[in-house]
């Protein structure tokens, strides 16, 4: 990644409108650029600071040099590579881009460049094609053919952006280039405005497709294709200030209009990673040309021209706002790079040799590795399972917690519900003895033991339970209380409760009117409330062991993507092992072949010998006898090796052929040498001195031949057998590996069919609980609801037998 390259220029004052001292507004320090002052009005100071500052002494030379020079020498290497004016109108930007006869600018001398930088680069051809193009009124024009116009922008997986009917000439010097570029300014669109009198109307690309591969092994190198834009931007003005109407205002509104893109383009480039939401590269032609060059694939150098003139502060401020944001967009420019396919299979070929390297040095490294993390992950997965154990047990035992409550709730609720059928049955029993027993003056007879079930005599009963309730403030509790409290007494209120004087101060009796928990409703509510949490204990609980169960599934997919991936590393280790057995086989064919020509040889030679019973034809047969034999021993050695014997059982019967073939071979060599003595003696005798000389210089090298080709068999045979060696170890080591491999995926297997089994009877367990947890939530709902009704049902019943104690009460007193 790196940053894109900005800097700023400052024209020189136009003659006309010089400050009469002669001193300018914008000071230019190193890369510094600072506002110091106004003629008339202040102007508080603004500094900015960029990669390249240039005053207004300064030649489009430097700017090249500098700033984009770095950029065409990347370009010819393989990089893509953007340089663009941007700036108000009349500011400088095609004296920048395109120069004068003096002083070229950018675009000439980038052209001169390349072919500067191609000639140096001899190991590498070149081919580079041209294009030039306006984008006017947001239409997109040939500047190379006028005839086409209207051109339209596609998007292509390889070419990416490219502007469909664009015409690309393909030149071979910067001379055509030149005079192509200067063809193409006759097209282009220049206007008379108030600013500038020869104003671009349009944004221009001129752009060089540089494709390069390397001269020796053509075939198989990448082709490099960078693509070089050279951009002069039409300038943003003020429309009051350019005077415009008719054409130039409808010009104006364009590029102001493409340039306002551009620069939202830029701001949202500028903008932090996060924030970036969308870059509206689609929103003008020009930025979805340049697109690659605004934080894509190219190297990027912006230069922003300012007027001098104070009339311009305005806009030269922007200018260096502009340039202030570009500079915090970074590309990431990297070498394009098209490969053929023999260059695609020669890469391929070395990353296939790099990754085998790889595999072979750390091969079993790796594996332990492997191994070794598996195990690890097993390890971690028990104990998860073990807690998971643990958990499920104490939720077993809160819900065992749970069933208790449940029927002590039940049990007081069957308390209440006898509570309220016996207050039922007294009621009725009382209005039947009031009607009976109802004396003159309405007062009971307190003596009158036979009643039956028993007068309530208020007068003799203690006041405990009065006293009781009247320890709650009874003015906050319904009505009931209040009442009651002048009447009641404690016997009588045991005999129509029961006993259960307690479990009434429980209830809370009058439902529609305010009331607050007795002590006992209070602690009702403090044990559904305990429950109520409880039950959302139980329920984060369950929820945990979701999380756990998913994340426990994940880890199981990963083991199985990991198992996978040992299954794939065995069966290439399979495939390789084939291919190592297939080694001593093709051995041993070759072998047979070298027997089987070596045998035709022979035979050929000795029919060429006139004298078999020569010391030569001896030679021959006995020579030819042991390298039969020898290439024997070495088929046979490859077929045992191909049966996979052991080294024990191979070596020592064949070491000791070798012996047997080495003293036969000596016994062979000495008798033909005594043969050939005897025979030198009996031609000394027959005095044919010349012939011997020859014979004997011809045995000679015959013998030492043989000798050598024996000793080079040797070696070779020497070789072969340390070959083999090798390979069967090898062989040995990668059996082993797939051996021990394939125990340790059996017992991941089983390990994970385990753990699985485990995951699912847990997963069973839980479903069971959430289900129990379930019921037991209804149960409790329908309980708490069936308590709210008898409460409703007593305390209405309540309210009639209060009502009807103030009636016997009336009837008493009356
Ligand atoms: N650095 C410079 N040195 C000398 N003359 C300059 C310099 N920069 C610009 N000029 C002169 O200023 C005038 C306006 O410059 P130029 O046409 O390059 O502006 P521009 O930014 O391209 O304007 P527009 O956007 O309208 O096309 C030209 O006459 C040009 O020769």
């Amino acid at each position: 990644m790196e940053k894109i390259c900005v800097a700023v220029r400052v024209r020189p004052p136009a003659p006309e409108l010089s400050p009469e001292n002669g001193s300018s507004l914008w000071k230019v320090e190193d890369n510094r650029i600072s506002l110091i002052k106004s003629l008339d009005t202040p102007i508080s100071t603004a500094s900015y600071a960029f990669d390249h500052v240039f005053d207004e002494s300064s030649t489009n030379a430097s700017v090249y040099e500098l700033l984009t020079k770095d950029i065409i020498h990347a370009a010819v290497e393989g990089f893509n590579g953007t340089a663009f004016a941007y700036g108000q109108t009349s500011s400088g930007k095609t004296f920048t881009m395109t120069g004068s006869e003096t002083d070229p600018g950018i675009i000439r001398r980038s052209v001169r460049d390349v072919f500067e930088r191609i000639h140096m680069i001899s190991d590498r051809e070149f081919l580079i094609r041209v294009s030039y193009m306006e984008i006017y009124n947001e239409e997109i024009n040939d500047l190379l053919a006028v005839e086409n116009q209207r051109l339209q922008i596609h998007e292509h997986l390889e070419r990416g952006v490219f502007v469909a009917g664009l015409k690309e000439e393909i030149v071979s010097d910067a001379e055509q280039i030149l005079k192509l570029i200067d063809s193409g300014e006759v097209n282009r669109h220049f206007g008379e405005t108030n600013m500038n009198v020869h104003s671009s109307r349009s944004h221009t690309i001129f752009r060089m497709v540089i494709e390069s591969r390397g001269k020796e092994n053509s075939s198989t190198d990448a082709i490099r294709v960078s693509v070089l834009n050279l951009v002069d931007l039409a300038g943003s003005e003020r429309i009051a200030k350019t005077g415009a109407g008719g054409v130039r205002l409808t010009e104006g509104k364009y590029i102001n209009k493409s340039l306002m893109i551009l620069g939202n383009v830029i701001n949202k480039l500028s903008d932090s990673a996060k924030l970036r939401a969308h870059i509206p590269y689609r929103d003008s032609k020009l930025t979805r040309i340049l697109q690659p060059a605004l934080g894509g694939n190219a190297k990027t150098c912006i230069i922003c021209t300012i007027a001098p003139e104070e009339h311009h502060i305005e806009e030269s401020k922007g200018t260096l706002q502009f340039a202030s944001r570009a500079k915090r967009i970074t590309n990431c420019a990297q070498v394009n790079e098209i490969l053929t396919d023999a260059a695609l299979l020669k890469r391929q070929k070395l990353e296939i040799e790099e990754l085998r390297m790889k595999l072979q040095g750390s091969h079993a490294e790796v594996l332990e590795q492997e191994i070794l993390k598996l195990s690890n992950q097993m390890l971690k997965y028990e104990l998860e399972c073990e807690r998971l154990k643990t958990q499920l047990e104490e939720e077993r035992r809160k819900q065992k917690e749970q069933e208790q409550c449940i029927k002590e709730q039940k049990l007081s609720i069957a308390n209440l519900n006898d509570l309220v059928a016996n207050s039922n049955f007294k009621r009725n029993h009382s209005e039947d003895f009031i009607s009976v027993r109802k004396t003159p003056d309405g007062l009971c007879n307190v003596n009158d033991s036979s009643d039956v079930p028993g007068t309530p005599c208020f007068k003799s009963a203690s006041h405990s339970f009065v006293v009781a309730r009247s320890n709650y403030s009874l003015s906050e509790f319904s009505p009931m209380v209040d009442s009651l409290g002048d009447v009641a007494d404690e016997d009588t209120w045991m005999k129509l409760n029961k006993g259960f004087v307690a479990d009434l101060d429980k209830l809370q009796f009058t439902p529609a009117v305010k009331c607050q928990p007795t002590p006992l409703s209070m602690a009702t509510t403090e044990y559904s409330l305990e429950n109520h949490k409880e039950v959302e204990d139980l329920k984060s609980q369950i929820e945990l062991l979701t999380n756990e169960k998913d994340s426990l599934q994940v880890k199981f997919s990963e083991q199985v993507l990991l198992n996978n991936k040992l299954m794939e590393q065995m069966s290439e280790l399979k495939q390789e092992t084939l291919h190592m057995k297939e080694i001593p086989k093709r051995l041993s064919e070759s072998v047979a072949n070298c027997r089987d020509i070596y045998k035709d040889v022979i035979v050929t030679m000795k029919s060429l010998i006139a004298d078999q019973e020569s010391p030569m034809a001896m030679l021959l047969f006995g020579t030819s006898e042991i390298t039969t034999s020898l290439l024997l021993t070495l088929e046979e050695q490859f077929s045992i090796i191909m049966d996979g014997e052991k080294e024990g059982s191979v070596n020592n019967p064949l070491s000791d052929r070798w012996k047997t073939l080495r003293v036969s071979l000596k016994n062979t060599t000495t008798s033909l040498l005594s043969e050939a003595q005897a025979k030198d003696e009996y031609l000394k005798c027959h005095n044919k001195g010349q012939e011997k000389a020859d014979l004997e210089e011809k045995l000679k090298s015959e013998l030492s031949t043989i000798k050598e080709r024996y000793n080079e068999l040797e070696k070779e045979l020497c070789l072969d057998k340390q070959h083999l060696e090798t390979s069967r170890k090898s062989h040995e080591r990668l059996e082993k590996e797939v051996q021990s491999l394939k125990k340790e995926r059996e017992s991941l297997n089983a390990q994970v069919s385990q753990t699985s089994q485990r995951l699912r009877v847990v997963s069973h367990d839980k479903e069971n609980a959430l289900k129990d947890l379930n019921v037991e939530v209804k149960t409790r709902k329908e309980m708490q609801e069936e308590i709210k009704q008898i409460t409703f049902a007593f305390a209405t019943r309540h309210k009639s037998f209060v009502s009807f104690h103030n009636e016997i009460k009336s009837k008493m007193r009356n």
